[in-house]
């Protein structure tokens, strides 16, 4: 593979993919929460279902404003607060927007399994005290030539440098998503489409991703297995894909996968 990196295929996480065992509960299979976001609701819907559907136990919307909004737009499984649900093991935020305050929680919550930084609130290299190889970060190459500077260095070094500074892994999105570790491990995915250029499909992303490290998978098996079953669905479905195709299409590629 060119760069150095692997190719990104289900040798690398098939093996880890979660399955539910036959006596657990929904617990066993991990809580995500969603900072909801206050105008653009559509990325945290979108979000939210990926996570529901890619098997997490429970899902919470945090809506510190609009809840009836998504109380009624949401699928019905997915719950809302106003507040962070106590038993929640992986945070995502940025789809659609995030508050500071909210951001700032997500930098400090170093509690959680894994916690996954979309969009806005992807952290400014100031702001990477404190995390930990269980953290994404989730830039498509905008996001990260704004957070991070140009990438002189190509995405695959690019990718590389920024998870060793941060020490969180990195999901740099394109029609070549690169997924890097803090101990310079990297892949890049070409099994992809470019139907999934189309807005929502990187939120339908963040919640894919956040949904397999609520059940147990380490954070960068689950960006790498996340990508690659968002770049089948974006293959299957084709011409006419909207974001929510992906999130429709997981049962079936999620059965072919166990
Ligand atoms: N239904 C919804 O509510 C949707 C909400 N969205 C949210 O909208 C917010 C802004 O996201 P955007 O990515 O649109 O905007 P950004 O604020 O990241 O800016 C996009 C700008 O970056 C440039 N750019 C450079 N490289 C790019 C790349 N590889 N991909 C995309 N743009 C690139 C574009 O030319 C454009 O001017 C996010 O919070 C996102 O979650 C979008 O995901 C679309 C759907
Ligand atoms: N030409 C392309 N080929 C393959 N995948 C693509 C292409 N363009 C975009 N994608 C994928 O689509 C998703 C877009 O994410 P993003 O830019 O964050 O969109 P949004 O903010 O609208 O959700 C990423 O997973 C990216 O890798």
């Amino acid at each position: 593979m060119t760069d150095n990196a692997d190719r990104n295929d289900p040798d690398v996480w098939g093996k880890r993919l979660p399955r539910p065992s036959s006596d657990g509960h929904k617990y066993d299979r991990g809580f995500v929460a969603i900072f909801g976001a206050v105008e653009l609701t559509g990325a945290t819907r979108l979000a939210a279902g990926a996570a529901s559907r890619i098997g997490a136990g429970l899902v919470g919307v945090v809506a510190r404003e609009r809840g009836d909004v998504y109380r009624a737009s949401l699928l019905p499984d997915i719950m809302v607060s106003d507040v962070l649900p106590q038993k929640a093991n992986v945070l995502l935020g940025g789809p659609g927007g995030i508050a500071d305050n909210e951001k700032a929680t997500m930098l400090k919550a170093s509690e959680m399994d894994a916690r996954v930084f979309d969009a806005g609130a992807i952290p400014q290299e100031r702001q990477f005290g404190g995390l930990d190889p269980s953290c994404i970060f989730t830039p498509h190459i905008g996001e990260f030539e704004r957070n991070f500077g140009a990438l002189e260095d190509g995405p695959v070094a690019g990718a590389i440098r920024v998870a060793q500074q941060s020490n969180a892994v990195i999901v740099l999105k394109s029609s070549r998503t690169v997924i890097a570790h803090p101990d310079g491990r990297s892949i890049v995915n070409e099994h992809a489409s470019p139907y999934l250029a189309k807005a929502g499909t990187g939120d339908v992303l963040a919640g894919m991703i956040a949904g397999l490290a609520a059940q147990g998978m380490p954070s960068f098996e689950a960006s790498c297995a996340a990508v690659w079953m968002h770049g089948e669905a974006g293959r299957r479905i084709g011409p006419g894909l909207i974001a929510g195709d992906i999130v429709e299409g997981l049962p079936k590629i999620l059965k072919d996968l166990l």
